[in-house]
């Protein structure tokens, strides 16, 4: 079931970068041997798009954005639109990251509300839950992801250029991982709520990937859970290491297939 799903690893740089080591990251990438089973995808920040996109122009790597707004044009300084990643030619946009609800204050309906828009633009969209420290002490995690995911299927009903990611606001730059066990739980959920929702088609074709201080040390084990197809990088997403990440189920591969 999980073969049919595409590995899919994303590369947020957040707030991150200059044009020079921008350019360098992207060199890596580009003469690193990838596994031509992964989908990756790199979101710089806005200002480094169009020269991310023309570095990777010929690759198999795509290129999103790591927010956008709803709105097509006007009066909304500091934003850019889902229209305008359309005519930049950029296919993929992050919403609803854990950092745009909690520092800039977003809320389900506005990331639902992007999520719709970006959609109708034909983009791409990684769509982002998770619970705070809090929330998981008090044993809410499910509740409110599945609350975060309501309100988008609230507002659409085609979920094929959705990729949800599950990032526990707790492990995002902590280096506090979750394990693989608990990461799956969760997983586990959003794959049973999209079953219900969406139907078991859809349902088990939805990606979920993971996102939280993922590393070169822990990917293999979270990568080789039923319900984790990829993962979200931020921090190691900045190092050589990436190539590691989006390998993840490379090695394993092979071996299997050595063994038959
Ligand atoms: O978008 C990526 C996530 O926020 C994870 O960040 P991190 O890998 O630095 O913990």
């Amino acid at each position: 079931m999980s073969a049919a799903r595409t590995f899919f690893v994303g590369g947020n740089y957040k707030m991150n970068g200059t044009l020079d080591s921008t350019k360098k990251l992207i060199d890596i990438l580009k003469s690193a041997q990838l596994d031509p089973k992964a989908e990756v995808v790199v979101a710089p920040p806005a200002l480094h798009l169009l020269l991310t996109k023309e570095l990777l122009s010929g690759s198999k790597i795509g290129v999103s954005a790591q927010n956008a707004y709803h709105k097509a044009s006007g009066a909304f300084t500091g934003e850019i639109s889902v229209t305008q990643l359309k005519d930049a030619g950029i296919p993929w946009v992050i919403l609803g990251h854990s950092e745009r609800r909690t520092l800039f204050g977003e809320k389900d309906d506005d990331v639902a509300e992007k999520t719709k828009a970006g959609l109708e633009q034909g983009l791409s969209v990684i769509l982002c839950v998770g619970e705070t420290l809090a929330e998981r002490e008090k044993n809410e995690s499910i509740n409110v992801v599945v609350r975060q995911l309501d309100a988008v299927a609230k507002q659409i009903s085609d979920w094929s250029k959705i990729v949800v990611a599950y990032e526990p606001v707790w492990a995002i730059g902590t280096g506090k991982v979750a394990t693989a066990e608990q990461a799956q739980e969760v997983h586990a959920a959003i794959r049973k709520w999209a079953n219900d929702k969406l139907g078991s088609q859809a349902g088990e074709a939805l990606r979920i990937i993971y996102g939280g201080s993922v590393a070169a040390k822990n990917c293999k084990e979270l990568a080789s859970q039923p319900d984790i197809s990829g993962f979200l990088v931020g921090g190691a997403s900045l190092k050589p290491e990436f190539v590691d990440i989006v390998n993840a189920r490379l090695i394993k591969r092979r071996s299997l297939e050595t063994a038959v």
